[in-house]
This record gives structure tokens, C-alpha cells and sequence, in this order.
């Protein structure tokens, strides 16, 4: 089982990654955890250059770090058995770089061969929610320091989110503007619980 949570800046991706690997394993899951920019090779370059490489580059950048995370890590935890979650995927590499001007079709066409999640998991939230978190919380990325950055990457991940469905992924959309973070990740859980009882999930 693959399922990746992305989502804006400040929706609370990390916050519900880690309240969901903990009710999964409360429930008796084998969880891995993961994230983009990964750990491995490329994901450091990832972290180191954000701030200073812009555009096609670090979209490119950041796609090599996927395809490298997914051969080096995500699949070969699924064929352990785990259920990975990762904190962002092919959503944010949808998205993040639309900030940098990158036309959305050649981000698609970068992701391509990615494997899909069997769940992709968009966070929403208002623009005004999301800023406000941020705010409280502090900014973790040139991203998120230009005005109105909240309202052009939420419009960015509708239009992403609207792609990802029509292109046939499994899209499922929580609403994080009221819930509580458990709320939010235990609504993903009975998701999952759905998956976890059938019959092809358990061979
Ligand atoms: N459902 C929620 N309701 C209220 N506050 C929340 C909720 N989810 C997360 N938060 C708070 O909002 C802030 C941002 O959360 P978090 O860092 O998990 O977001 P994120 O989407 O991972 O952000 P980033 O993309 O910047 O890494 C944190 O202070 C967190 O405690
Ligand atoms: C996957 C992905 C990530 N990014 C950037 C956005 C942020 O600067 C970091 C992620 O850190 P966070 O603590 O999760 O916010 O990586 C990107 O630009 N493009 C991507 O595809």
C-alpha cells in the first residue's frame, strides 16, 4: 500500500503523516514513513538548492529525486509489505515549481513514469487559513514568503488535483480548514481501513 499526503503550505502534511503512521500502527500496520525531498542523494542537492536554483532545473531536480526515491526506497519497502506514506509526491512536483513559472504540462510530463499511489491524499484548506498557520508557525521556503503565495498554490494544487483525476489516480480530498489534525488523519484512516480489508490488498 502506497499513499501520498501533499497539499499547501501549512494544510498540515506533516503534522497528519505523522498522526496517521501512528493510528496505522495502532492498528496493526507495518508502516514506513518517507518524504520529498527524500534522504537519499538527490534529496539533499534538493534541500541545498532550493533557495538558490530556480525553474526548469530544480523542477528536474526535484523529478530525479522522486524517480530515485521511489527505486531506492518506496518500492522496496512495499514489496516488505509496508504501507509507505510519504510527506509530498508527484502533487507537489506538480506545483511547487508552477511558483517558478514552469508550465504545468512539461511538470506532467516529468512525473510520467512515476509510480501512482494506490491514494493520493490532497490536504485543502483556504488561502487565509493556510497563511494564518503559517504565520503562527514560521516559513520554511522561499515559496512561502511572496504575498499571496497561499492563494496562487492553492490554485495550482486545484488545478493539480484536477489533472491527477482526470489522468485516473485515486484522489481523495480532505477538507483541513476546521478538523483537528487527528480528525483530518483518522477520516484518512477509515479510507485506508477500506483498502487494508480487501481481498487483493491481502494476498
Ligand atoms: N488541521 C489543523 N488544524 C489546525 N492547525 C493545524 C492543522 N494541521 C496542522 N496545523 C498546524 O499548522 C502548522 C503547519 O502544519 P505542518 O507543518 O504540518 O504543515 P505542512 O503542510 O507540512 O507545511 P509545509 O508545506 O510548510 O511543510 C503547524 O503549526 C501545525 O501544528
Ligand atoms: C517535493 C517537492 C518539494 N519542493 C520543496 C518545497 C519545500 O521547499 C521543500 C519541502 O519542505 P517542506 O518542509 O515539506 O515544506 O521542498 C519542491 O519545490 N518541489 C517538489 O516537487
Amino acid at each position: 500500500m502506497f499513499v501520498s499526503i501533499d497539499g499547501p503550505s501549512g494544510a498540515g502534511k506533516t503534522t497528519i503523516v505523522h498522526h496517521l503512521a501512528q493510528m496505522l500502527v495502532a492498528g496493526g500496520e507495518n508502516v514506513h514513513v518517507t518524504a520529498e525531498p527524500s534522504k537519499g542523494p538527490i534529496g539533499k542537492l534538493c534541500r541545498e538548492l532550493t533557495e538558490t536554483v530556480t525553474g526548469h532545473a530544480l523542477a528536474c531536480l526535484y523529478a530525479a529525486d522522486r524517480y530515485h526515491h521511489m527505486e531506492n526506497e518506496i518500492r522496496p519497502f512495499i514489496e516488505e509489505g509496508q504501507t509507505v506514506i510519504t510527506d509530498r509526491f508527484i502533487p507537489s512536483g506538480l506545483v511547487m515549481q508552477r511558483f517558478d513559472g514552469i508550465d504545468p504540462a512539461f511538470l506532467w510530463q516529468l512525473n510520467a513514469e512515476v509510480d501512482r499511489p494506490d491514494l493520493a491524499v490532497i490536504l485543502e484548506a483556504d488561502p487565509e487559513v493556510i497563511s494564518e498557520r503559517l504565520v503562527e508557525r514560521g516559513a520554511h521556503n522561499r515559496f512561502q514568503l511572496s504575498p499571496g503565495s497561499s492563494h496562487a498554490e492553492v490554485h495550482f494544487y486545484r488545478q493539480a488535483t484536477e489533472r491527477l483525476i482526470q489522468a485516473g489516480f485515486d484522489v481523495m480530498r480532505v477538507d483541513c480548514n476546521e478538523r483537528p489534525p487527528e480528525q483530518v488523519a483518522s477520516v484518512i484512516r477509515d479510507r485506508l481501513t477500506t483498502f487494508f480489508a480487501s481481498p487483493t490488498s491481502n494476498p
